[in-house]
């Protein structure tokens, strides 16, 4: 079993040498076997590596953990001559501490393991031949060969070949995807069926996959608040609880309750609570397909009230067509009018543009070069074409340029895109966008899950917002915005107090993305800014990825609230107590302490295995 391996291993080698000496020897001692000296001796060769981690955490960390508690506890029994009580405390707190670092080490290894690896070698066909070489030889533009049930060595784009490729270890989704010569193909994922010739383009540390390794492992030092107040707390309750067990002295004269007291009030599993919570989380979403780059971000969604979203590309699928062109000035037929707005969209990159540009070529018309060519953020383009100025864009670019737009024209389900040529309108072109399936269910999950304001922000028109909106269930709509405008109303959504989730697809919206409390962004799979803007990253194109990324958040909090209230709050409110009723001495106080770690421990590991 991996977890006995875990546990076994040589790394915890000399803890549990450290245990099984102090055990002996106390068994020993009480058997009148050997004398105090060795029992002293085993004594501190138990408690040398308590009061190194204590000395440690307050000269680097200026924190005061158990260790300090435990030590001071063992110190005061050989004073106080308690000698068997004090040996019987040290070695079942060693246990403790002995679970609650392998059991950390465990949780870090299943990443790992849920996450998977991508094999050293690749085969290398070169001059005709194949040969079995290291990853790290490969060059760009290698051609490697990769089989039917084989693990896909590097990222590439397939030139021979065809398969079904089982991407589940980046994406979450274990539907096989087809993939033939132009695909992308990424490390780590495998080949279920056919055979595929990979030209390399990334390899090692640069792949999509190490690069997810590496965000998930960097996830754990991003502390949740809730871990930074648990901190705070801890470090506001220890000199209390020192006076408490000092005065407790002064008036008991009884160094056996004072050995127990200092058991029960020692922060111990405060340390645990929230970091084996936040890797197993991190490690269940990501096998999902879905990138947590913190805890912190676990924390923030599961307290989200408001959700921001990006329409095109997040709501929509983003890839626009033309589905009709009007012809309103008639020196012009639908022809040309769809060659001028190919002329003036043919440097855009926009997507609007790129369904123009399709259309055109579709159509098999000829368009030129413009001489000039502008941007116009957020409303559309201008270009120059044989002494002809060219205006493309929404119904307020047109309005900004004294261009008379008669009302009628506006059609809802399409976006509607003017062409101006010489500052006359000559005609419109229809595009539209499909709403991605499950939209409607995910914000309805949204809301059901407490999401009680759902904004959908767009630089589209004011009708085809309201159209999508409507359709999808989302009353909060905000049209014809500029990039900054998205910014802004971020901002004065968060002016308000509230907790702001943006979702966009982190490419056109990288800004409002950094903006908001925390950014999602969608279908990044192989998208490096987006992978980089967002602090939730989607590695697939699913909105129901977004109800399942609250749903973990907001189970992964609720853990952590169980584990410091249950586990610890609990146990050590009635631990102290029945040690002040005299109810429990040092030893049943040492033993009962294991509890509150084990259950620790099993209620934040089981985040890896249960339904959420
Ligand atoms: N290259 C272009 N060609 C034609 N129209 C354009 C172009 N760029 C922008 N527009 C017009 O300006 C509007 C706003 O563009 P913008 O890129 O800000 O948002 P969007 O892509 O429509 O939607 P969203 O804000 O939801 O991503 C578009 O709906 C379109 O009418
Ligand atoms: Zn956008």
């Amino acid at each position: 079993m991996k977890f006995v391996k875990t546990f076994f291993s040589r790394q915890f080698l000399w803890e549990i040498v450290r245990i099984v000496t102090v055990g002996i020897a106390s068994l020993l001692y009480h058997l009148e076997v050997i004398s105090l000296p060795i029992l002293l001796a085993a004594m501190a060769f138990g408690l040398y590596s308590l009061v190194k981690i204590a000395i440690l955490d307050i000269v680097k960390d200026r924190k005061i953990g158990t260790e300090l508690f435990i030590s001071i506890a063992v110190v005061i029994s050989v004073i106080g001559q308690e000698y068997l009580a004090g040996a019987v405390v040290l070695m079942i707190i060693l246990i403790a501490e002995y679970i609650a670092s392998a059991s950390g080490e465990r949780a870090r290894q299943s990443i790992k393991e849920l996450i998977g690896s991508v094999p050293n070698t690749a085969i290398l066909k070169k001059d005709g031949k194949e040969q079995t070489v290291n990853i790290k030889d490969l060059k760009v533009g290698d051609i490697v060969l990769v089989r039917a049930g084989e693990k896909i060595p590097v990222d590439g784009i397939v030139i021979e070949g065809s398969g079904s490729v089982n991407q589940a270890p980046i994406t979450g989704e274990s539907v096989p995807q087809e993939k033939e010569a132009g695909s992308d193909v990424f490390a780590g994922t495998i080949i279920e069926l056919g055979a595929l010739d990979i030209q390399m383009t990334k390899a090692g540390t640069d792949t999509v996959f190490s690069r997810i390794i590496t965000l998930v492992e960097e996830a754990e030092s991003q502390q949740a608040p809730i871990e930074k107040l648990t901190d705070k707390v801890a470090s506001y309750l220890i000199p209390v609880v020192f006076i408490f067990v000092g005065a407790v002295y002064f008036f008991t004269r009884d160094v056996k309750l004072v050995i127990a007291l200092l058991i029960f009030t020692s922060p111990a599993e405060l340390g645990l609570a929230t970091p084996l919570v936040t890797i197993a989380a991190i490690a269940r979403a990501a096998r999902e397909g879905i990138l947590v780059k913190g805890g912190r971000f676990l924390e923030e969604l599961a307290k989200v009230t408001t959700i921001v979203f990006d329409k095109t590309g997040t709501l929509t699928i983003g890839s626009p067509s033309v589905n009709l062109i009007s012809v309103i000035n008639d020196d012009y037929t639908e022809e040309e009018v769809l060659q001028m707005a190919a002329v003036a969209d043919r440097r855009s990159s926009h997507p609007l543009a790129k369904a123009i540009l399709d259309f055109a070529k579709e159509k098999n018309i000829v368009f030129g070069e413009p001489s000039q060519f502008d941007v116009i953020k957020g409303r559309g383009v201008s270009a120059l074409f044989e002494s002809k100025k060219l205006l493309l864009g929404n119904k307020v670019f047109m309005l900004e340029n004294d261009i008379a737009v008669s009302e009628k024209i506006s059609n809802e389900t399409n976006t509607a895109i003017f062409l101006a040529i010489d500052n006359i309108l000559a005609g419109i072109i229809y595009i539209s966008d499909s709403i991605r399936p499950g939209a409607k269910e995910m914000i309805a999950g949204l809301r059901k899950s407490g999401v009680t304001n759902i904004v959908m922000l767009t630089g589209d028109n004011e009708v085809t917002a309201k159209h999508v909106s409507d359709q999808i269930g989302i009353t909060d709509y905000r049209a014809n915005l500029l990039p900054e405008d998205k910014i802004r109303i971020v901002r004065e959504l968060q002016s308000n107090g509230e907790r702001i989730a943006m979702v966009g697809d982190g490419i056109n919206d990288a800004p409002a993305l950094v903006q908001a409390n925390i950014g999602i962004a969608m279908g990044a799979i192989g998208t490096e800014a987006a992978m980089e803007a967002a602090d939730i990253v989607l590695m697939q194109d699913k909105l129901e990825k977004i109800d399942r990324a609250r749903a973990i958040s907001k189970r992964a909090y609720r853990t952590i609230k169980e584990n410091i209230i249950a586990g610890v709050g609990v146990v050590h409110v009635i631990g102290i107590t029945l040690v002040l009723l005299k109810i429990l001495g040092p030893v049943e106080a040492a033993i009962i302490h294991l509890l509150p770690d084990t259950l620790v421990f099993i209620n934040s590991i089981k985040l890896l295995k249960i339904k959420i």
